[in-house]
Formats: structure tokens, C-alpha cells, sequence
């Protein structure tokens, strides 16, 4: 209660902070906490909706810039007490080479990490993935895993390839000295799939059953299932984590964190009807259409597609080998880690982020028409 009065203090910076993930991260600060004086939102491009949060009480710094360029990076952290870093390259559908995707996800963390320890910042939030884990190419499940599950984690991928490098990088530099000479406080929070307002893929799941119908046609077995994670849920961590890590920097310096929450286990399909049925979509089979098979000669022909076209036009289906393998392999979380170590507890139940998202496609639904 003390804390509340205080006049507020803190500079946060959240990198990426106009994406999806990001924009409810800043939201969430800017409701809940307290303590905080200025917020700058770092992303490449600026969303027009910065605007209207600019009238509020805590000053809302906007900073064009990108991770890659280090100078850029410095200068947004600078003067900041907190670094959230949600900036990253998400993009399992070959729509950028691994090159930038390296550039992005890899040095760009690396620039956010010299940039803390240079200009004497130190607390950093890096949102990671469950995919630094998996699911490997194998195909292995991972079924009710926790931070400690033993798991063959191979990385083919470039996307989750680079989650993992930048995730070590983050917890090696956790204890690094930085300008002043106190020790860097580092951790990272791995969300499952991440749904709820603003879902890009989500989105396209709804207009494509639109397009065919109203349908969609069941491709994966209701039998495999995936952890599910709502954005509230997982902006709501990351504002926790960065509220406790200075004060439990022993415990929870250098941690790795699943995002969860009460979402049910579900195949992604299905999972994705609990929003897209009520909003009038229909799932069609309680078995797959197609034999798996053939999914991965699709999937496969897909690749090939895109490698031929590439010196001609951008081909980007959902379905790939690789998407093709994450949907198909059960990986789900149970954990209460981020409950023990910070108090955290879920902030919207499964019934409000049902309710929410289900809202959200309706208000698409509305704008279409
Ligand atoms: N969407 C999901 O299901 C999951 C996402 N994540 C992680 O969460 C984070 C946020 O992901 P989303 O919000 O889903 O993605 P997003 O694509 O909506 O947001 C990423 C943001 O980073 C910005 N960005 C990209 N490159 C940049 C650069 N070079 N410099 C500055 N900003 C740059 C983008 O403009 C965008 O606003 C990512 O790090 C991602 O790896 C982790 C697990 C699941
Ligand atoms: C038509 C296909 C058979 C079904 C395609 C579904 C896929 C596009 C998605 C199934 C699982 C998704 C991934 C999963 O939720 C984990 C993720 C974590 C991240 O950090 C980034 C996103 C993603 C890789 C997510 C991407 C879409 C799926 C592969």
C-alpha cells in the first residue's frame, strides 16, 4: 500500500512493445503498475494507437528504432531501470531468410544485453518460447512438462533456433557487472502459444473459414495436444517478473519461466474453435480429412513451392514440415514455478480469456461486414 503512494519512479522500456505480445505488455503496465514514471515503447514500426495512451499520467515515450542497430538500442536504454524484450522475428513460415531472423532475434538480444550493462541498466525480461524446448523434430511429446523435464531439444528451425541462442545469451549475462557496478538481474519467460486479442494467426484461421464457408476442415487428430496461453496472462507475468526481480534477484536471477495459465489442453484446432465456433465457424471431422501422409507430401510440396518461387513472388502457406510437426506433437505444460518464485497467479480465469478473445473475432466479424 506504502509502495502505491510513492511518487512513481521507474523507467521501463518494452522493446517490441507495438506487436502482439508487446502492446498488451504495455497496457498492463500502464494499469498496474504503480511505481513506473515513464514508459518508452521500442518497435520498427509504431502503432497509431500510442497515441491515445500519450494523455495519461505516465509518460509514454515512443522510440522507432531497431534491435539490430546497437547505437539505437543504447539510446532507448538509457536512463531505463527495467528492459522488457519482447522485440523478435516470429516466423515459422519462411517469410524471412535465417539470416535476419539470426540478425534479428539473436544480435538484436545481444545489443539489448551490452546495452544494460553499458548504460547501467539491470533489470532484464526477455520473452522466450516454449519452442527453445520444443517440439523436436522427432516428434517427442512433451506431456505436462515443467522447467525441469528432462527433453531432447533439437533445433533445425531458424526461428526456434534463435529463441534459444538469445534465451542463453540472456541467462549467461545474468551477474555481469554493469556501469556503476552492480550485477545484471536476468531471466526468461517461455510462453506456450500465445492467444487472445490482436492473434495474427488466429485471424487468418477465421477469415479462411470464412472463405470456405464457414468451415474448416479438421488436418490434425484431436488427440495431440498443445499448451495454450493467454496474452493478459502472459503480459501480467512479464510486469510481475520485472516488479520482483530486483528484490528476489537471488532466486530468480538467471530462471527460465513457462507462461501458463488455466487454459484448457486441447489440439490447436480445437482449441482454436472454443473462439472461432461461437463466432459461427464450424469444425469439420472428428478425424483428420486428410491421411497424415499426405499432409506431409503437402507440406513438403509446399517448401519446394517456395524455394521455386522465391526469386519471383513470397510464398508463405501455414502448412510446412515444420508446422506441420509442431501441430502434430502433443506439447503441453504443468507447472507452478512462476507461482512459487514471484506469487504469480493467473489474472484473467479461462472463462475471461475465452470471453475476451471471443469478443475480439466477433469485433472483426463486425468490422468486416
Ligand atoms: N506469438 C506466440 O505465440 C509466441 C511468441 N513468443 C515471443 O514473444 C515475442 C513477441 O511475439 P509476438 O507479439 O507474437 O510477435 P509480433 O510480431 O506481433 O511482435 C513482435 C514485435 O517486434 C517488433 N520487431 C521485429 N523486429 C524488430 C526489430 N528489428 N527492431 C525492433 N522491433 C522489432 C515488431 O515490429 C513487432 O511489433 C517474440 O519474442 C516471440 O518470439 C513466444 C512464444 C509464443
Ligand atoms: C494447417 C496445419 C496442419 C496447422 C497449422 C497450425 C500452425 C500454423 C500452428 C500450430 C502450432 C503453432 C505454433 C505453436 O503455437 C508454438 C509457437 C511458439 C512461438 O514462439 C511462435 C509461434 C509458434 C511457433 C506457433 C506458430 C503456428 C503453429 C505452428
Amino acid at each position: 500500500m506504502a509502495e502505491s503512494a510513492e511518487a512513481p519512479k521507474l523507467v521501463y522500456l518494452v522493446t517490441g512493445g507495438c506487436g502482439f505480445l508487446g502492446e498488451h505488455v504495455v497496457r498492463m503496465l500502464l494499469e498496474r503498475e504503480p511505481r513506473l514514471r515513464e514508459l518508452r515503447v521500442f518497435d520498427l514500426h509504431l502503432s497509431p494507437w500510442l497515441e491515445e495512451l500519450k494523455t495519461g499520467p505516465v509518460q509514454v515515450t515512443a522510440i522507432q528504432g531497431d534491435v539490430t542497430q546497437a547505437h539505437e538500442v543504447a539510446a532507448a536504454v538509457s536512463g531505463a531501470h527495467v528492459v522488457i524484450h519482447t522485440a523478435g522475428l516470429v516466423d515459422v513460415f519462411g517469410r524471412a531468410s535465417p539470416e535476419t531472423i539470426h540478425k534479428v532475434n539473436v544480435q538484436g538480444t545481444q545489443n539489448v544485453i551490452e546495452a544494460c550493462v553499458q548504460m547501467g541498466t539491470r533489470l532484464l525480461v526477455y520473452t522466450s518460447s516454449m519452442e527453445v524446448v520444443g517440439p523436436n523434430i522427432k516428434g517427442h511429446p512433451f506431456y505436462r512438462g515443467n522447467e525441469d523435464t528432462p527433453y531432447e531439444a533439437v533445433h533445425k528451425h531458424p526461428y526456434p533456433h534463435s529463441k534459444a541462442q538469445a534465451e542463453r545469451l540472456v541467462l549467461e549475462a545474468n551477474g555481469r557487472k554493469v556501469h556503476g557496478g552492480l550485477p545484471l538481474v536476468t531471466c526468461a519467460l517461455r510462453p506456450t502459444g500465445i492467444y487472445g486479442e490482436g492473434h495474427q494467426i488466429m485471424r487468418d484461421f477465421y477469415h479462411q473459414g470464412l472463405r470456405l464457408g464457414g468451415r474448416l476442415f479438421r488436418a490434425i487428430p484431436a488427440s495431440v495436444e498443445h499448451g495454450r496461453v493467454y496474452v493478459g496472462n502472459v503480459a501480467w507475468m512479464h510486469v510481475l517478473v520485472a516488479r520482483e526481480l530486483e528484490q528476489r534477484a537471488a532466486l530468480m536471477g538467471g530462471q527460465v519461466y513457462f507462461c501458463y495459465d488455466k487454459s484448457p489442453y486441447k489440439s490447436y484446432e480445437d482449441f482454436n474453435m472454443e473462439f472461432l465456433g461461437p463466432c459461427g465457424l464450424r469444425l469439420v471431422g472428428t478425424r483428420p480429412l486428410l491421411p497424415y501422409w499426405l499432409l506431409v507430401l503437402l507440406a513438403a510440396l509446399n517448401a519446394l513451392l517456395q524455394w521455386l518461387l522465391r526469386p519471383l513472388l513470397l510464398y508463405a502457406p501455414l502448412l510446412n514440415p515444420y508446422t506441420l510437426a509442431v501441430a502434430n506433437t502433443t506439447f503441453t505444460v504443468s507447472t507452478n514455478k512462476a507461482q512459487r518464485h514471484f506469487g504469480y497467479e493467473p489474472l484473467f480465469s479461462w472463462e475471461e480469456s475465452r470471453t475476451r478473445t471471443i469478443l475480439w473475432v466477433q469485433g472483426m466479424e463486425a468490422s468486416a461486414q
